[in-house]
């Protein structure tokens, strides 16, 4: 389609056009036409009429009411008729693939002029990659999801499969060899937790956290036991169709009367006369992907104590949508177990050593959690930084009033502070076995999380006051904020709750004071 030749106008000119059926506003060096629109405009028409705003140059007005993104929604991109004389265009939001260039908006290693002992070339080219595959493909896709709560679209867990992202996000490991990942930018032996920190954080910038959990948050969690723990057989079957985005599993542990409290269980499996089979009873409550997922990795209680056996879905298995404050694009549901007959050979682990199966998971998906938390915050600063040096109220920019910057000093402390002790943690990771990281971070991990998932939830409250009304509003400038406030308590709840993972924590050093040290 050959684009429409623009005229380019005085803004004298521009005033000409300042009566409501002829009216014209210079935005950011383009001329847009709104005769028309006027009587559409969700504003209304009187802030258009205004003597201040027709035929005159808008654009600080405008900036104080609209995200720069409406003016590229093609409906709104078509009322520009020309250019301002002289003026240039300076004005973006998202750049495809580009690194922000507002104070914070990068952790360091990522910011102009700024060092850091742990990424090397190589995360670097992974970060530029991952994050232009995340803005063309992810990004969109996230938007519409999150908000018509359908899940997220097949050909982005196609287009994901192809840069082989499901098996990277599953950390190091035996599950990459043989595979190209991002294109043939980082050997599977050389891929590491910090490459793997980078899929999250990218992600994460969608700012759509249901979507976020959609986009197999559930695989993240239910693949690792079968990879650990399931039986070749098993692995052959179910893993290859996972890690291609063509089936879904889940992690199915918690339960209407048993959260964090693993062993209080009461789904129960028993097994068949012959023993060849596990015949399942119970329910499972808030399974994250539980929706549309094939596979299920479930807790059961036995005669031996707990034991975790993979479930396909099948007759006697049934799932609803649990509504929740973040989008049903999660897949977060209520599933029952009514006589479900599964293989024995589904068992994963041994009978009776689920806990282990299931302990054995808990530090990579709380670790996950933490670095998409930081990020999340970190995305929030940028957003209250533009805000208040865009907002002119009083007669000033919002930035000028102390209490404001005071908040975002908070803000800011909080997200640096986050994201320098996770990446401490993820070189630890990077340095022990899986085995030593069970022995030395879960306390670490634990409090990490706890703190960052504080740390947010402050920085959600403080948001909110910087945006106002903005900021409880789902549409228009602070429309993340109002999504970031609304589920920023999940990150606080999933994989363990804040206040039982900081006691956690101060269990695990005390079991390691050493038996004669006194004060
Ligand atoms: C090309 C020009 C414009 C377009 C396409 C446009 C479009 C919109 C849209 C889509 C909204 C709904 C909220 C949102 O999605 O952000 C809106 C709200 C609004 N617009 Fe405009 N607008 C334009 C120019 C202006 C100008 C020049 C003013 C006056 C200074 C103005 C004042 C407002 C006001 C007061 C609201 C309500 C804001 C709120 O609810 O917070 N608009 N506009």
């Amino acid at each position: 389609m050959a684009t429409k030749q623009l005229k380019e106008f005085t803004l004298d000119e521009v005033a000409q056009h300042n009566k409501p059926d002829d009216l014209w506003v210079a935005i950011d060096g383009k001329v847009y036409d709104l005769s028309r629109f006027k009587d559409l405009h969700p504003g209304g028409v009187s802030v258009l009429t205004d003597e201040e705003v027709a035929g005159k140059d808008a654009t600080t007005s405008f900036y104080g009411l609209h995200r720069h993104e409406v003016l590229q929604r093609p409906q709104y991109k078509r009322l520009q008729i020309g250019t301002v004389k002289g003026q240039e265009s300076v004005m973006f939001d998202r750049i495809v693939g580009e690194l922000s260039t507002v104070p914070y908006a990068e952790p360091t290693w990522l910011s102009a002029g700024y060092y850091s002992p742990y990424f090397k070339e190589t995360h670097r080219e992974f970060q530029r990659a991952v994050r232009r595959f995340v803005d063309e493909v992810v990004y969109p896709d996230a938007q519409v999801r999150e908000e018509d709560g359908k899940r997220p679209s097949q050909s982005v867990f196609d287009k994901m499969a192809e840069m082989n992202l499901h098996a990277m996000r599953l950390g190091p490991g035996k599950h990459l060899k043989g595979r190209v990942l991002m294109g043939g930018i980082v050997k599977p032996e050389e891929f590491d937790y910090f490459h793997e920190l980078v899929i999250t954080q990218e992600i994460t910038r969608c700012g759509a956290r249901g979507y976020g959990d959609g986009l197999l948050g559930g695989k993240v969690i239910g693949l690792p036991p079968v990879l650990n723990f399931g039986s070749p057989e098993l692995q052959a079957r179910i893993v290859p169709d996972i890690l291609a985005g063509k089936k879904f599993i889940c992690l199915a542990i918690s339960e209407a009367a048993a959260g964090s409290d693993v062993m209080g269980l009461q789904t129960t499996a028993t097994l068949s006369e012959d023993g060849k089979e596990w015949i399942i009873n119970g329910s499972k409550k808030w399974i994250t992907n539980a929706t549309f997922a094939d596979y299920f990795t479930v807790g059961c209680k036995t005669e031996d104590g707990l034991t975790a056996i993979l479930v396909e879905r099948g007759p006697g298995v049934e799932t609803r949508h649990i509504k929740t404050s973040y989008s049903p694009a999660a897949g977060t549901g209520y599933i029952t177990f009514d006589n479900v007959r599964v293989p024995f050979g589904n068992t994963l682990g041994e009978v009776g050593g689920g806990i282990f199966v299931i302990l054995s998971n808990f530090n990579h998906e709380r670790w996950v959690m933490c670095c998409s938390s930081a990020r999340a915050q970190r995305d929030i600063v940028q957003e209250c930084l533009k805000w208040a040096t865009q907002r002119t109220v009083f007669g000033k920019p919002l930035i000028s009033q102390q209490v404001i910057r005071s908040k975002i000093a908070g803000m800011i402390q909080r997200a640096e502070s986050v994201q320098s002790w996770l990446e401490n943690i993820t070189y630890q990771m990077t340095n022990m076995s899986y085995k030593q990281q069970a022995q030395k971070l879960a306390g670490p991990i634990a409090f990490l999380k706890s703190y960052s998932t504080r740390c947010a939830q402050d920085t959600a409250r403080d948001a909110v006051q910087i945006f106002g009304g903005r900021g409880v509003t789902q549409a228009g400038m602070g429309k993340f904020i109002e999504h970031y406030h609304r589920t920023v308590t999940f990150d606080s709840l999933l994989g363990g709750a804040e206040d039982v993972l900081a006691d956690l924590g101060v269990r695990q050093a005390i079991r390691a004071m050493p038996k004669n040290t006194r004060l």
